[in-house]
């Protein structure tokens, strides 16, 4: 059997007296696509940074293709594709020329024409590097990572900053790729990212994995647990709400205007939930019953106040 594409044991960074990463475990199967999700500073870019051997843990144990990412960087690099957060070029270099260089580095790349155009950047592709929009320069990063044909490649937030219509080319490169057979693990902000293309879901808190599974693992609910959300004026009274339904239900303004309803969801308690709010003189909107999505169990898992 094969080693696995990335194997993390008890990893641990600090930064002084900062812990960034503290105690991660992560195992990722070759030809796999995992997300690492967590709120800002949780520790995945550190976390991604280590493993791409740019920084030295301080506990812990990381492989990489089986190898350790710092001592073995050079029998890794050919291997390992990077596009680090932010991108980043030289300013003045055109974008034909960076992926032409990035390319010549590699022993059997991709051609650098076809790559630019699946990207929609043959248009810009005489373009300096510090004249391409935000979502350009990104697109330019993924393509600099790919052009080697890596086994795995090393994403940190690859879709930030890109327009819906460049998002769809790069979730729909992204999912060929995986196709392919090469192991991909980026980060996101985009639970919808995430749930569209992740075979694996990690997600990090305070430098740990507080949650991990397949997207629909992770948003199962069991028969019991299904819940009703709708969406209303904000302020409704939710303990009048909760009395009026048969007991063991909740009745939660998870935020202003957005009400979740636990408990098994039935006819009657929908029912009863529409006629409340009709006799309140309050429209339910958005009536849904069925799983949580992703963003939910994100929130549920990491709480929903602002992180610094
Ligand atoms: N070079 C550094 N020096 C000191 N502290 C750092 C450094 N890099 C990161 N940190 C801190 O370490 C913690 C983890 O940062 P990291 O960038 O890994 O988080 P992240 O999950 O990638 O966040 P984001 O989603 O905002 O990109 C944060 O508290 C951050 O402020």
């Amino acid at each position: 059997m094969s080693t696995p594409a990335v194997e993390i044991t008890g990893l641990i960074k600090r930064y002084g007296p900062k812990t960034a990463v503290d105690g991660l475990d992560l195992k990722m199967e070759r030809g796999h696509l995992l997300a690492l999700l967590g709120p800002n500073g949780a520790g995945k870019t550190t976390t991604i940074e280590i493993c791409e051997g740019f920084r030295r843990p301080d506990g812990g144990s990381v492989r990489v293709l089986g190898h350790d990412p710092v001592s073995e960087g050079a029998a890794l690099r050919p291997r390992v594709g990077v596009m680090p957060q932010g991108g980043g070029a030289y300013p003045g270099v055109h974008a034909g020329e960076m992926l032409t260089l990035v390319a010549a580095c590699a022993a059997n790349p991709l051609d650098p024409a076809w790559l630019l155009d699946v990207l929609g950047l043959a248009p810009v592709a005489g373009t300096p590097f510090k004249r391409l929009s935000g979502g350009q320069q990104q697109r330019l990063s993924l393509a600099c990572a790919l052009v080697g044909r890596p086994e795995l490649v090393f994403l940190d937030e690859p879709t930030a900053g890109v327009d819906p219509q460049a998002r769809r080319l790069v979730w729909e490169l992204l999912a060929a790729l995986r196709s392919d057979g090469v192991s991909v693990l980026l980060t996101t902000h985009l639970m919808e990212e995430a749930e569209a293309l992740a075979d694996q879901v990690v997600i990090v808190d305070g430098g740990r994995v507080i949650a991990e599974g397949t997207p629909s693992a992770l948003t199962a609910e069991d028969g019991d647990a299904a819940q009703l959300r709708f969406k209303a004026r904000p302020g409704l009274d939710t303990e009048l709400l909760s009395a009026a339904l048969p007991e063991g239900y909740e009745v939660d303004e998870s935020s202003p205007g957005y009400y979740l309803v636990t408990g098994r969801v039935s006819p009657q308690v929908v029912s009863t939930v529409t006629s409340w709010c009709a006799q309140q003189g309050v429209l339910a909107e958005e009536l849904h019953v069925g799983r949580r999505d992703l963003e939910e169990v994100f929130l549920e898992l990491t709480g929903r106040n602002l992180r610094s």
